[in-house]
């Protein structure tokens, strides 16, 4: 089974709460609540209707960008980018118990990440995607393998989901360079059926034998 983080997002046929409700019923055990641009009284109203729903399919919920909302609300953690708070601050606030993971580029982000105490990194962009604006340099499967052969060379062990326009069909390749795990949105929303399609994502066989999928349960309460 693949390590899926689903990202939520808005489109013309989804609310971020149903987009994140699909790829629930399609098996996915990880949401990551994405509303860039929202404000934090809607990002909390929608975090509060989807804590419920994740628990109910025994799936993590993290929060994009807000740490202190995440403490209030009690979820299960946090993703933070460059321009967000830093890792170490997060973690001061957040403690042990809270999933903190990081956005990297670059294996110089990498380290500094892991030296901060991120607990796993989304790495990308794979390709260029709408889903968000401002992207990094894309980094293609030639980027993943040099930034993982690095990581191997410097003992840096710590989970890695790609990220940014992965579609179905680029996964097997992406787990390939060592990568734990994958991150979608539009290729999820995209499909005739969200649900099916969050299914079919988990359930293709991971091709290769380098590939460790993680989990971060069982966490504790
Ligand atoms: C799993 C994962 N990886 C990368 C990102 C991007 O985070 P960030 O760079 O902070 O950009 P925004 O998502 O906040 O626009 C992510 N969210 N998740
Ligand atoms: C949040 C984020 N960070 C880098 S790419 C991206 C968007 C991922 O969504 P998609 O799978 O639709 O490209
Ligand atoms: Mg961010």
């Amino acid at each position: 089974m693949i390590s899926l983080q689903f990202i939520t997002h808005q489109t013309e046929q989804y609310s971020y709460l149903e987009s994140a409700r699909m790829a629930l019923e399609g098996g996915c055990k990880w949401i990551q609540l994405r509303m860039k641009d929202a404000p934090l009284e809607e990002v909390e109203a929608v975090a509060l209707q989807l804590k419920p729903l994740c628990k109910e399919h025994e799936a993590i919920l993290i929060l994009d960008d807000h740490v202190e909302l995440a403490k209030k609300l009690e979820v299960d953690g946090v993703h933070l980018g460059k321009k967000d708070m830093p890792i170490n601050q997060a973690r001061q606030i957040l403690g042990e118990a809270f999933i903190i993971g990081g956005t990297a580029n670059t294996f110089e982000d990498v380290v500094q990440h892991y030296r901060a105490g991120a607990d796993y990194l989304g790495i990308g962009p794979f390709r260029f995607t709408t889903t968000k604006k401002n992207l990094s340099p894309v980094l293609g499967l030639e980027g993943y393998s040099s930034i993982l052969s690095q990581m191997k060379e410097a003992n840096i062990e710590i989970p890695v989901v790609a990220i940014g326009g992965i579609t179905f069909e680029d996964i097997p390749a992406i787990l390939h360079t060592g990568v734990n795990g994958i991150a979608l949105s539009g290729t999820i929303l995209g499909a005739d059926n969200p649900v099916e399609e969050t299914r079919r994502i988990i359930d293709s066989p991971q091709r290769t034998r380098r590939t460790q999928s993680f989990s971060f349960f069982p966490k504790t309460e």
